[in-house]
């Protein structure tokens, strides 16, 4: 391969990795229209186009042959603040080279709203090459993540149908409270273990263990002990392979052909630590699917009756076993380091602003009087539901999202042309005081129900927008309101001093190693479930649960 297809395959990649989803994502946007806003010029188009070309645009000097290259390298941990600066130099709407790859960046809620409205109805999402590689080679199916046409379409409406119906995500709330319920004993034990005045040193990875447990339970009602204090084996060989094919994703961006030719150790790792997960995956599904064989032959899919994901999944029979295997693994690494991540952050900014905790702290004790809160509990505590929305504000786990063009089209008036990207820059929304008075402060309540609506609906899309958007997005709400919940009723949380908070970007945007938290204990013990414990029975009731999985 030439090496200046080699370079572009490997931005493309690189790209894809840092402007999207963790592990995951970007997606296609094509849309043939032009857009409804902005004028058409006339002047300036090039050869009769009535468009202007993105070469019209502004950006960053470009070096011959690497283009821009140089400053994603050497920002490549702090690509949103690249954003920040690029942005506020070019503007709205920039272009950039990397090698001879065009990317066009966007910031402004309402160019989001135009290119996420005009998806087609199958986008596609181009992935990291080891993924799909891997998978080829050993005869599995692409999952969800990186599925596309009509197989994407058809995993999508599996998962979807038992993820994302307001009712039946809100049924979880039992299993997920009963990962809460040991994740806070877990807290307690390592917050004493440390011996550092109520601070849990490495809270990131803790929370890490929490996020693996609750996805594992939901998806596959099996726990894996992540919240022991002696991790099993298995579980231990499943956290570590999630770790090692994330690194080794990432090595292989450059060259990947040639190290599967000469099978060099990155590419080894790589293979190995895929093999780990989906080792642990298939055994995970195949136990289950062992265990409700019976009940399988005569059972018919039926979300509404609050089936189990997993055999609901397979009472649909629209997903053959290796796609299920497949479509699980993408699930777990969906939802492991964006809940975890984002739980961090939110008590970082809670203990950096008591007038927000105490206001949250009142109205938890006041709506739930020391019980364990349920899905239904969620509507009546919109305090929670403000501090979660600015916590993704200001730390949106998926700071620049990114879309391929398949098509090209019109954005402008400028003509976008086929196989350029297009970075939407969310963080950089979002931190901006154009659009968010004193952008850069934690203000939950400018997300009051009088005063929501004077922010632009696309100016925090935490989940993404449209089909392609998180799939796992009413699961992680939940997770988190009912995780935070907890935390608060449990602990006061105060600031570290000597500790700053330094987030990074590597694929998610991360808080680092340590976050600087103490966590003071309130001493009322609510980690006990049984006193209202709730059934999955729930979700046949007549209730109205589509505020409380929103
Ligand atoms: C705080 C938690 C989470 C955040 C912020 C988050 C964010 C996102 C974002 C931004 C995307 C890309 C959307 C787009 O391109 O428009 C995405 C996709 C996805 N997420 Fe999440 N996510 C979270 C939790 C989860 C969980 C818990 C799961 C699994 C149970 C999950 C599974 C997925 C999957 C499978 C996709 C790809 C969907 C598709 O391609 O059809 N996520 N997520």
């Amino acid at each position: 391969m030439p090496l200046r297809k080699l370079f572009r395959k490997f931005y493309l990649e690189y790209h894809q990795r840092h402007a999207c989803l963790s592990t995951v994502d970007s997606t296609t946007s094509t849309t043939d229209k032009a857009p409804t806003g902005g004028p058409v010029p006339q002047e300036g188009g090039h050869q009769g186009s009535p468009y202007r070309t993105v070469d019209d645009l502004p950006g960053p000097r470009r070096f011959p042959f690497i283009g821009t290259l140089l400053s994603w390298f050497i920002k490549r941990e702090e690509l949103h603040l690249l954003s920040v600066e690029k942005h506020s130099k070019y503007g709205k709407m920039y272009c950039e080279k990397l090698l001879d790859m065009t990317q066009v960046a966007v910031s402004d809620p309402k160019l989001f709203e135009e290119i996420l409205r005009n998806e087609p109805k199958f986008p596609t999402r181009p992935c990291y090459p080891s993924w799909p590689r891997y998978r080829e080679l050993r005869g599995y199916n692409r999952g969800l993540l990186t599925a596309e046409g009509d197989d994407w379409f058809r995993f999508r409406k599996a998962v979807g149908k038992r993820l994302l119906k307001p009712q039946l995500a809100a049924s979880f709330d039992v299993v997920i409270n009963e990962v809460v319920d040991d994740m806070i004993k877990h807290m307690r034990h390592m917050r004493e273990k440390a011996g550092k005045d109520g601070v849990i040193m490495q809270l990131p990875f803790e929370m890490y263990k929490w996020s693996i447990e609750s996805v594992s339970k939901v998806l596959f009602e099996k726990r894996l002990g992540c919240l022991q204090t002696e991790i099993p084996a298995m579980t231990q060989k499943f956290i570590d392979n999630v770790n090692t094919m994330l690194v080794t994703s990432e090595r292989l961006f450059v060259l990947m052909e040639l190290q599967e030719k000469y099978q060099t150790k990155w590419w080894r790792d790589h293979i190995r630590a895929w093999d780990g997960m989906f080792d642990v995956v298939r055994h995970l599904v195949d136990t289950r699917v062992a265990e409700i064989a019976d009940k399988l032959e005569n059972t018919t899919p039926d979300a509404d009756e609050g089936m189990d994901f997993l055999t609901y999944l397979m009472a649909t029979r629209s997903m053959d076993i290796k796609e299920i295997h497949s479509t699980m693994v993408d699930l777990m690494i969906g939802g492991v380091d964006t809940a975890s991540n984002t739980i961090c952050f939110a008590c970082h900014l809670l203990a950096n602003h008591p007038e927000e905790q105490r206001k949250l702290v009142q109205e938890v004790d006041s709506v739930l009087k020391g019980r364990v809160a349920t899905a239904e509990d969620i509507p009546n505590l919109p305090v929670l539901k403000k501090v979660v929305k600015e916590t993704f504000r200001l730390y949106p786990v998926v700071p620049i999202n990114a879309r391929m063009v398949t098509e090209e089209f019109v954005l402008e008036g400028y003509l976008i042309p086929k196989d350029s990207l297009l970075a939407l820059g969310f963080y950089n929304v979002q931190r901006s005081d154009e659009y968010f008075e004193r952008a850069n402060d934690f203000i939950p309540d400018r997300w009051d129900r009088e005063t929501a609506h004077d922010h632009h609906a696309f100016s925090v899309l935490p989940f993404g927008y449209g089909v392609r958007s998180c799939v796992g997005r009413r699961v992680a709400l939940l997770e988190l309101h009912l995780a935070l919940i907890r935390i608060i009723q449990n602990f006061r949380l105060e600031p570290y001093d000597g500790f700053p908070l330094v987030p990074t970007c590597r694929g998610v945007l991360s808080p680092g190693q340590e976050v600087p938290v103490r966590f003071i204990d309130r001493g009322l013990g609510v980690t006990d479930l049984k006193d209202n414990h709730v059934t999955t029975q729930k979700a046949k009731q007549p209730m109205n649960l589509t505020a409380a999985a929103q």
